[in-house]
């Protein structure tokens, strides 16, 4: 495939398999331990070259196209390539959302890394992964393990990256219909738990493992508290980053899709597989190997 020819992009669901705060920066930001690891579920981004200069976002997800994570990685990497005299062109950005807003899952995070990587391809800029990751932390913190692509534990502000190889079992992933949680406001709840230890990571496994999220989020919203107590009788589950979504692993796709057939009413959920390499490497190896 031609580097100026429309590429079709995956961008993945990341679950916080873990989640302890270990501290407070000056600034407000949180510092984090945590293990990412990707799904084989998510949105998808279309990239096609403009003759013209604009930069067109067609998307189905209702967020206004201005603070819209997609527009906005798109405008950034295009600030970088003028500030380093790099040509670019115009481009149409498809989105197609699947995965909610809001639900822990990094979606939005996740499209903003997609849309780095494909207009780093697209417009073949001479930009290194650091220099990339870099500009990916300025859209949110969540962005750069989307850049990084491999499963991998994380501290800092989850920008800081040792890689990871857990296991890949089946999910279920479940939230309650219409709850949408704000990350910005849980961070700032004076009951939020802020002084877990610092762990080893090599010491680390599901048990000994907890998300402090989790029960501020089950005080305030008693929905996510129900869900996960429904989906605790089947599998070990726990949240994902600030919720809503929890999430059950599973030995087999046949257990997880038993699970699924019972969940409650007024919640929805998929089946997906736990990956430790991003789809969105392979798609742009073979992008770059078809150019
Ligand atoms: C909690 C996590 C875990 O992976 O995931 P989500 O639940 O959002 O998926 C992330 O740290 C979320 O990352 P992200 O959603 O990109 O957060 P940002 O946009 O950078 O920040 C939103 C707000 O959350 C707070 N924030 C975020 C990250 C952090 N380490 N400390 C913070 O205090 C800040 O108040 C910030 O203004
Ligand atoms: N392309 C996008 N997809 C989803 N959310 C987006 C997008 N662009 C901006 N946002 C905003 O980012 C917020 C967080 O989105 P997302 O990353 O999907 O959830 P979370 O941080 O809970 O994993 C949303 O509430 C939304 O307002």
């Amino acid at each position: 495939m031609d580097a100026s020819t429309t590429i079709t992009l995956p961008a993945p669901a990341k679950l916080n398999l873990f989640l302890h705060i270990t501290g407070r920066r000056n600034d407000g930001y949180h510092q984090l331990e945590t293990l990412f690891q990707f799904l084989d579920v998510g949105d998808r981004l279309r990239f096609q070259p403009r003759s013209d200069q604009q930069i067109e976002l067609l998307d189905d997800s209702g967020i206004a196209t201005d603070d819209n994570l997609v527009m906005k990685a798109a405008r950034l990497l295009k600030h970088y390539a003028e500030q380093h005299q790099q040509p670019v062109t115009g481009v149409s950005i498809g989105l197609q959302k699947l995965l909610p807003a809001g639900g822990g899952l990094g979606g939005g995070s996740s499209d903003a890394a997609t849309t780095l990587l494909g207009l780093r391809h697209l417009w073949q800029l001479s930009i290194s992964d650091t220099e990339l990751r870099q500009l990916a932390l300025s859209l949110g913190a969540d962005v750069p393990i989307f850049i990084y692509g491999q499963a991998a534990f994380a501290r800092g502000v989850g920008e800081q990256f040792f890689p990871a190889s857990p296991a890949c079992p089946w999910y279920l992933v479940a939230k309650p219909n219409d709850l949408h949680i704000a990350t910005a406001e849980l961070f700032q709840h004076p009951d939020l738990p802020r002084q877990t230890a610092s762990i080893d990571f090599a010491d680390w496994y599901f048990a000994n493992s907890h998300n402090d999220f989790q029960q501020l989020v089950c005080q305030r919203y008693p929905e996510v508290a129900k869900l996960l107590s429904w989906l605790l009788e089947y599998a070990p589950a726990r949240l994902t980053g600030t919720g809503a979504c929890i999430f059950g692993s599973f030995a087999t796709e046949a257990e997880a899709r038993a699970a699924h057939a019972q969940l409650p009413a007024n919640c929805s959920a998929f089946v997906a597989r736990g990956l430790n390499q991003s789809p969105v490497i392979d798609a742009l190896a073979n992008a770059a190997g078809a150019s």
